[in-house]
């Protein structure tokens, strides 16, 4: 007979396991368990069904203090599980009988936030909780409908969650806690003070909570004015990823595409995202990519909301191998399946650097950065290898697959198979 201590696990309902390697980055634990929190037992279910066996370092280090109502200030490398190290908590605390908003976590793009209240949903599946998504490029009606009824916890960006408060469509005055992921993007001036705004009809007990992987000083006024002796989690010794390996190819504007071409044909992608810096790049290159036989989606922030929704959905589950998109997807995004993180432009701050190469060795997987530099660049990629203590090697004749696609299985929408022919035959420069 089984202990009603272990039956429960039991019926849980797991998803396969993840026998792929794993670097430091993610495995290098105290060994706790999800257990050690004293989570109510079906928000431990929720996260044992999302596949999540242990917590990472950084759950393991946010979630006591997020819990015991301290405010947080948490630094860890991309793709490391900070989703999970605030929204665990948050779920934990909010109270289902009380039928008012009591959290928010704020993201800066429409697509992350998406994807955050669906890991939160997820997580609190067998818990009730009612979870309210809200950005801005879709009917204030039908959120308003959705906030005549029970929200428990809101994910929003900045423009349209002040919004509703300010129309007092959403009450806030129960909600005490505020998360914002990818903090130094939102409290950037992209944002034009909107999250002091917001703060200000908070309850004036609150708990904020700040996780990112990169805090410029631009974040330190903030704290010393909204924040109560932070608790501050630093897991960034060194900045970059350990799974990601990163490459230049020294080339001409004129020459990118047929570089670009000669990636494709030689490196084992399973997915791939390419970066360009602004959104009239990206739509160039989605066409050029299309006519030299490549099918790729593309995504940038001017395009319709139900365009961009429809191309995230589907990149993610996997119906188009490569992606163009510009920096709207460079923070937060997790697609586990992509394993090259192509810089068609080279990106103009070091941040930005660390972001998107990020979107490729998630939890602590292989990846391949690999960054098309033109003679303009030059100073710029010393200044984010200096900045970032990193190496930027350029690329050799042959890209050992190990290094990023060792234990993937083989993506098979797309006709275009892949060989592994040696990279001297190609015209990339080294
Ligand atoms: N404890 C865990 N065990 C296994 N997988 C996990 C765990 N926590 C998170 N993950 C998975 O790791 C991936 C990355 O997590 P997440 O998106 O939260 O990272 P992040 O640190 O927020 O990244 P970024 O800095 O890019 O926003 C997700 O696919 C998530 O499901």
């Amino acid at each position: 007979m089984l202990s009603e201590e272990s039956a429960w696990k039991q019926s849980l309902t797991l998803p396969p396991k993840d026998l792929r390697f794993k670097t430091v980055d993610v495995t290098k634990t105290k060994g706790m368990e999800f257990e050690d929190f004293s989570l109510k037992r079906d928000l431990l279910k929720g996260v044992f069904e999302k596949g999540w066996e242990k917590p990472s370092p950084v759950q393991e280090a946010a979630i006591g203090p997020a819990l015991s109502g301290q405010d947080v200030l948490a630094r860890a490398k991309n793709g490391t599980g900070k989703t999970g190290a605030f929204a665990i908590p948050v779920i934990e605390k909010i109270d289902v009988n009380i039928k008012k908003v009591q959290a928010i976590i704020m993201v800066p793009t429409r697509e992350l936030a998406l994807q955050t209240s669906q890991i939160c949903v997820e997580l609190g599946k067998h818990m009730n909780i009612k979870v309210m998504v809200t950005t801005g490029g879709t009917d204030l009606r039908d959120d308003i409908m959705r906030l005549n009824g029970t929200v428990h916890l809101i994910v929003a960006t900045p423009g349209r969650i002040l919004d509703l408060i300010e129309k007092t469509v959403a009450d806030v005055s129960l909600c005490k806690m505020l998360v914002l992921d990818e903090a130094d993007k939102l409290l950037s001036i992209d944002f034009q003070g909107a999250l002091d705004k917001m703060i200000s009809y908070l309850p004036r007990e609150r708990q904020i909570m700040l996780f990112s992987a990169t805090f410029p000083l631009t974040v330190t006024n903030f704290m010393q004015k909204y924040m109560k002796k932070p608790y501050e989690i630093n897991l960034m010794e060194e900045l970059t990823l350990h799974g990601i390996t990163q490459y230049y190819a020294y080339v001409q504007e004129k020459q990118k595409v047929h570089c670009l071409n000669t990636l494709f044909r030689k490196l084992q992608v399973n997915q791939a995202i390419i970066f360009c810096n602004s959104t009239q790049r990206v739509e160039l290159l989605a066409k050029k990519i299309t006519e030299i036989g490549y099918s790729c989606y593309y995504i940038h922030s001017r395009m319709m909301q139900q365009d961009r929704n429809r191309v995230f959905h589907d990149f993610r589950q996997g119906n188009c191998r490569n992606l163009v998109c510009s920096d709207l997807l460079t923070r937060g995004i997790d697609v586990q399946a992509v394993n090259v993180v192509i810089n068609f432009d080279f990106p103009r701050n070091a941040e930005t650097y660390l972001h998107r190469i990020g979107r490729s060795g998630r939890f602590g997987h292989l990846g391949l950065a690999i960054n098309l530099v033109t003679y303009d660049d030059r100073h710029n990629l010393r200044r984010v290898e200096s900045e970032l203590s990193t190496r930027i090697e350029p690329i050799p004749r042959s890209v050992d697959p190990k290094l990023y696609a060792a234990d993937l299985k083989p993506y098979v929408a797309d006709p275009h198979t892949v060989d592994n022919d040696d990279m001297a035959k190609t015209a990339i420069q080294g």
